[in-house]
């Protein structure tokens, strides 16, 4: 679901391609998927469709892993999710911050995925003082008088914005001279860092966006093929039945 961008060049100095990396957490998850269920191994084919890509590219993809499987048997599941667990740097706890304790903060600290895909929600921080020492899934909420310490003293390397769009900026350049390097952004704007800081936008309503765009074309696609359903009027006036309407509209 996440769109984004990252500040960096289209490949990674290990040489694995961005968008090969942007696939990796669609294979982890189907492989995870099957992990729980005991799968020992798994074809191209099965797990490209589990993951909803193409089984050439997944092959390609895994091929800068190095990992090939085995004709006749496919790829061992478990050692694929410890490959690329690895390969995305999960075999690591990473604690993050998340700033903004609203209702989309809160709904992210509740959200217990992150912990079992190596994510450890360290501290969460509001400039509201009244919020200031108050749980939210468990975790007491600190000032944002307290940024840089918390930063500091966790070690913490990514952060969250669920800020309104108007403070984004400010509490990104505060997370970042605090030493957060990458930035998840939930706030409806666009975020300039530095050289080096990686940012991934999350926006639903792009999304939505982008799927009216395909209800409309889809719409669009329809109406055209009932259009092209209608008889055709005779050929020599073109023209309908009545001699003025035409009888195919236009799409
Ligand atoms: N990306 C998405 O798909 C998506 C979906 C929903 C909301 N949003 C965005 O997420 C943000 C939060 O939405 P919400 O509904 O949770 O809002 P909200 O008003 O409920 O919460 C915002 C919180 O940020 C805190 N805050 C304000 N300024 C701050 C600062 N400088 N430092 C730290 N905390 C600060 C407020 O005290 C408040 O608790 C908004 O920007 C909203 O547009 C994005």
């Amino acid at each position: 679901m996440a769109t984004g961008r990252t500040h960096r060049p289209a490949t990674r100095s290990r040489g694995i391609p961005e968008a090969t990396v942007a696939r990796l957490p669609l294979y982890l998850r189907a492989l995870t998927a099957l992990s729980e269920r005991s799968v020992p191994t798994v074809s191209s084919e099965e797990l490209a469709a589990a993951a909803g890509v193409n089984s050439a590219k997944l092959r390609k993809d895994f091929s800068y892993l190095g990992s090939y499987g085995t004709r006749g048997v496919g790829y061992d599941v478990e050692y694929l999710v410890y490959q690329i667990s690895r390969e995305l740097g999960l075999t690591q706890d990473w604690p993050v911050v998340i700033v903004g304790i609203g209702n989309l903060g809160a709904a992210l600290a509740n959200y217990g995925g992150f912990a079992s895909r190596g994510f450890r929600v360290a501290a969460l921080i509001d400039a509201d003082p009244a919020m200031a020492g108050k749980p939210v899934a468990g975790i007491p909420v600190q000032h944002t008088d307290e940024l840089e310490k918390i930063i500091d003293d966790n070690g913490v390397s990514i952060g969250v914005i669920a800020t309104p769009a108007g403070a984004a900026q400010q509490v990104c350049e505060r997370l970042v001279a605090a030493g957060v390097t990458s930035i998840l952004n939930f706030a409806p704007t666009v975020l300039s860092v530095p050289d080096g800081v990686d940012v991934r936008k999350v926006d639903l309503s792009i999304e939505l966006q982008i799927l009216a765009f395909h209800e409309q074309r889809k719409a669009g696609e329809e109406a055209a093929n009932e259009a092209a359903a209608v008889p055709l009027a005779p050929k020599e006036s073109g023209k309908g039945p009545d001699g003025d309407v035409p009888a195919v509209m236009p799409a």
